[in-house]
């Protein structure tokens, strides 16, 4: 009998476990049997025996109905404290060189990340599950439907899948989760949709899956005429292609972790298993049935057929993947270019993109990196890898400027080959081909448009396209993105994030609109690696002052929020915090959603500001002499500075007012100081605080908006008091006087003047979370805080502060996938079954 051993762990206990002495594993160092037979320790067999004795000696009954007491108490306390109890599960006798836990209740896998198989680990879990929650030493992956859909995409088979968790997981892998991966998985990926020589085909290597589909009414009325037979032929060779930029481009594999133009080599990688390893063995099998593989199915779909057709075969359950065979597109005029010479991009901007191209053709999908992680670059390396006319749809016209400026910084196009569409330019390129940016308001726009524009989108909507490139997907309506991909043909789409989240729950309309996500980078792996700085995070707590908290309390109206904001204890932790980061040698930037209170601010401490209203001109002076003068070190900005604006000289970011409970404005925010340029100094951290007044509403969007950085691995210390604030020189509003005639001039204000700016630029930017906060006052969810002294916050050295430390996502969601409650129900249903060890 093969013995077996009760595992108990809790998904949120942050310290490593103490390893045992041979706990340096290596991929090799783990039983690499997928079955576990009578090859366990001599302990477990006897402890196995024990137990199987006093099974024996108690009467069964007793013995059955105490561990369920036990696993009751101990499921309601884990419950309570929102942990998940494994302890059901056995462990495999190895378990400790193994990094992964396998929640089959919840279909969640928690990985040690202190393990020696980190690193290998995650590559694999980013491709095959959603990360939820990447603190510093475990991790948390949720498998979904959607992220096997995106495993299957990228060319995972199902029994890589399982053999990979298998292999790594402390217990065996639950029956249920393998089910789970085959039931997902077994039609996902079987049938492609291909465009070739400029004709779409439906294509399969399973020739049953193709007749099945031709039966279909729907299928079947579309596929008629001299075309509609099945054509059968060998399947192209994958893989060859090489991406500019890399190493391969010159002819040698560039290896992850290898040196690169803007960072040293990963010397420290030396004696650790190389990060394919584990790809290597699983593919082993494979190898032998590659002689199999080679017949592939096809039938031709009419053009005004592909949509009908797919979306059929979504209903039938067979999600069309888009695939581009873009080197055999003899009609579509090639696009001359390539990236300069001089252009490396990094390790990880290689993988998303090997993840796209990774056939030889380009595969239609998402890839997520974090905030100034260089995501223009990955779409101008997707460019220049596929070569045809290119179209790129951005938010803003100002992140339209900067797409093509970046264009002509990183690649050799010829400028008169990429041509700008907005409201104030319509520009044609000059040859057959090239590359339009515009946004998206202008190519969905439903009102009349002026001759010049109409012109312009009749030059757009009849051509063919090699790829669509769409920036920031997260903020854009699925009916958006139909109506684009309606309009303007492209054989391929290129979607691109740092924050894959919506505030209402739509971002899984995207996986059929654009495609599954292909490739989503950790932040704080990022950070150690320096690509991004690594930042400093923290909440400061303004006590409302006597005379404005009356107020507050008064007031139902909207009014409420700008007493709020104009807090003056608020304003004076904003200027002690400029004094003291200026002082420093810090560039600031404040960010105010509030336009009233942006102008207030600026005006009183004698900074530069920009908002909607700002003129092009007198925007771009004030950008120049932040970056270049050395005398302006701060500058306001409204929310039209949240995306795309490209300044590494920004080292410290305030935020006196947001956007209600947005998680997403929090991550860009961030994201405009995660591109500093110092950040490669010894020691260099960039600061990020977001000023709070204490026990109003503020404190609750506050904590909702920081969850998905905290999930991201990012500490926020709470600052409670600023030491020394009250010896600022001309520290403002310091006499009740000041004050009150603040307070007058708040409340002469009328109600318009409370609400966040409404940016025409950025159309997409929905209200959310407000409603429901504003009616519900503190969540009783509320984020846990514990006292404690910050000593490591250089920038506030000696402030006390209270630190979170729950991951907030989680409490937000609380939603389980139908599947996995049908899972529960049934696992209940059947007894309990020991796992073979
Ligand atoms: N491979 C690379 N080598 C050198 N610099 C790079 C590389 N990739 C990106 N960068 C630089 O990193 C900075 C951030 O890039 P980019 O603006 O594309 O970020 P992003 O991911 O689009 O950010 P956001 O989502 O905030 O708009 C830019 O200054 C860019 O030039």
């Amino acid at each position: 009998m093969a013995s077996k051993r009760k595992a108990s762990t809790s998904s949120k206990s942050t310290r490593p476990a103490k390893r045992a002495a041979s706990g340096a594993a290596t991929p090799q160092s783990i039983d690499s049997s997928d079955e576990y037979s009578a090859e366990g320790s001599e302990a477990s067999e006897s402890e196995a025996e024990n137990l199987s004795r006093a099974v024996n000696t108690f009467s069964g009954s007793s013995l059955k109905s105490r561990r369920k007491e036990q696993s009751h108490t101990l499921d309601r306390e884990a419950k309570l404290n929102g942990i998940s109890n494994l302890s059901y599960l056995s462990l495999k006798p190895d378990h400790e060189n193994r990094p992964l836990w396998v929640d089959a209740r919840k279909a969640r896998i928690t990985l040690e990340h202190f393990s020696p198989l980190a690193n290998q680990a995650q590559d694999f879990l980013t491709t095959i599950a959603e990360p939820l929650s990447r603190p510093e030493f475990l991790h948390e992956y949720a498998l979904t439907v959607h992220s096997l859909y995106a495993a299957v995409s990228v060319g995972l088979v199902p029994q890589d899948i399982i053999n990979f968790l298998d292999r790594l997981s402390k217990t065996p892998l639950p029956d249920e989760i393998r089910n789970f991966i085959l039931d997902c998985t077994q039609a996902f990926g079987k049938v492609k949709l291909v465009l070739k020589h400029n004709r779409y085909f439906l294509e399969t290597p399973d020739n049953k899956v193709l007749q099945k589909l031709m039966q279909d009414e729907i299928i079947s009325a579309q596929i008629t005429g001299e075309t509609a037979g099945i054509i059968t032929e060998k399947a192209p060779k994958m893989g060859g292609l090489v991406i500019p930029g890399t190493k391969d481009a010159a002819g040698a594999r560039q290896q992850p972790g290898a040196a690169t133009a803007d960072r040293p080599s990963d010397d420290d990688q030396a004696g650790k298993p190389k990060e394919d390893d584990i790809y290597m063995t699983l593919r082993e099998d494979d190898d032998d049935d590659d002689d199999d593989a080679t017949q592939i199915h096809s039938v031709e779909i009419p053009k005004d057929g592909v949509e009908p057709v797919q979306k059929r075969c979504l209903e039938l359950g067979y999600p069309v993947l888009e695939e581009y065979d873009f080197h055999n597109d003899q009609v579509n005029a090639n696009l001359d270019i390539d990236l300069k010479p001089n252009t490396t991009i990094r390790p990880y901007q290689e993988k998303s993109l090997s993840k796209m191209f990774s056939n030889g053709r380009a595969r239609s999908g998402i890839i997520v990196l974090p905030c100034g992680a260089g995501k223009t670059l990955v779409g101008i390396t997707a460019a220049c890898t596929i070569r045809k006319g290119i179209v790129i749809l951005c938010t803003s016209s100002m992140s339209v400027v900067q797409w093509k400026n970046e264009f002509l910084k990183w690649s050799n196009i010829n400028p008169n080959d990429i041509a700008i569409f907005t409201s104030d330019n319509k520009e044609k390129f000059s040859g057959n081909t090239g590359i339009i940016v515009s946004t998206y308001s202008m190519v969905t726009q439903t009102r009349a448009r002026s001759h010049d524009a109409a012109k312009m989108m009749e030059f757009m909507t009849g051509r063919e396209w090699g790829l669509m490139i769409l920036d920031e997907v997260h903020v854009v309506p699925a009916s958006i993105f139909r109506k684009v991909t309606h309009s303007i043909a492209t054989h391929s789409k290129l979607g691109l994030t740092a924050t894959l989240l919506r505030e209402d729950d739509k971002i899984t309309d995207l996986n059929f609109l654009i495609g599954p996500k292909l490739y989503e980078a950790n932040w704080m792996e990022l950070a150690d690696q320096g690509h991004i700085a690594k930042v400093q995070c923290a909440e400061v707590w303004c006590p409302m002052t006597t005379e404005f908290y009356q107020e507050y309390l008064r007031e139902t109206s909207r009014k409420r929020a700008l007493l709020y904001i104009m807090n003056p204890r608020k304003f004076q932790a904003c200027q002690f915090l400029i004094n003291y980061h200026e002082n420093r040698g810090d560039k600031i930037i404040v960010f105010s959603d509030n336009v009233f209170a942006l102008e207030a601010y600026a005006k009183k401490l004698r900074k530069y500001f920009i908002f909607g209203g700002t003129g092009q001109r007198e925007r771009l002076e004030i950008l120049e002499k932040f970056q270049t003068h050395p005398e302006c070190k701060t500058i306001f900005l409204s929310k039209i500075g949240d995306t795309s604006l490209d300044l590494p000289e920004a080292t410290c970011l305030i935020q006196i007012s947001s956007h209600y409970g947005s998680r997403r404005q929090e991550a860009q925010r961030l994201g405009r100081i995660l591109r500093a340029k110092r950040r490669n100094d010894e020691g260099f951290n960039a600061f990020f605080y977001s000023l709070v007044s204490k026990d109003t509403q503020e404190m609750y969007y506050s904590s909702k908006r920081q969850a998905f950085l905290v999930d991201q691995g990012y500490a926020f210390k709470v600052i409670t008091h600023l030491q020394g604030i009250e010896n600022t020189k001309d520290l403002a509003f310091a006499s009740p006087a000041e004050r009150r005639e603040l307070l007058q001039q708040v409340m002469l204000q009328n109600e318009t003047s409370a609400d966040v700016e409404r940016v025409d630029d950025d159309l997409f930017s929905a209200r959310s979370g407000g409603n429901k906060a504003r009616s519900g006052g503190m969540s009783k969810k509320g984020v846990k805080r514990n006292a404690g002294m910050l000593s490591d916050l250089s920038g506030a050295k000696d402030m006390a502060y209270i630190e979170y430390n729950k991951s907030r996502n989680k409490e937000l969601k609380g939603k389980h996938n139908p599947f996995f409650k049908k899972l529960a129900r049934d696992e209940q249903k059947r007894k309990q079954q020991r796992l073979e060890i």
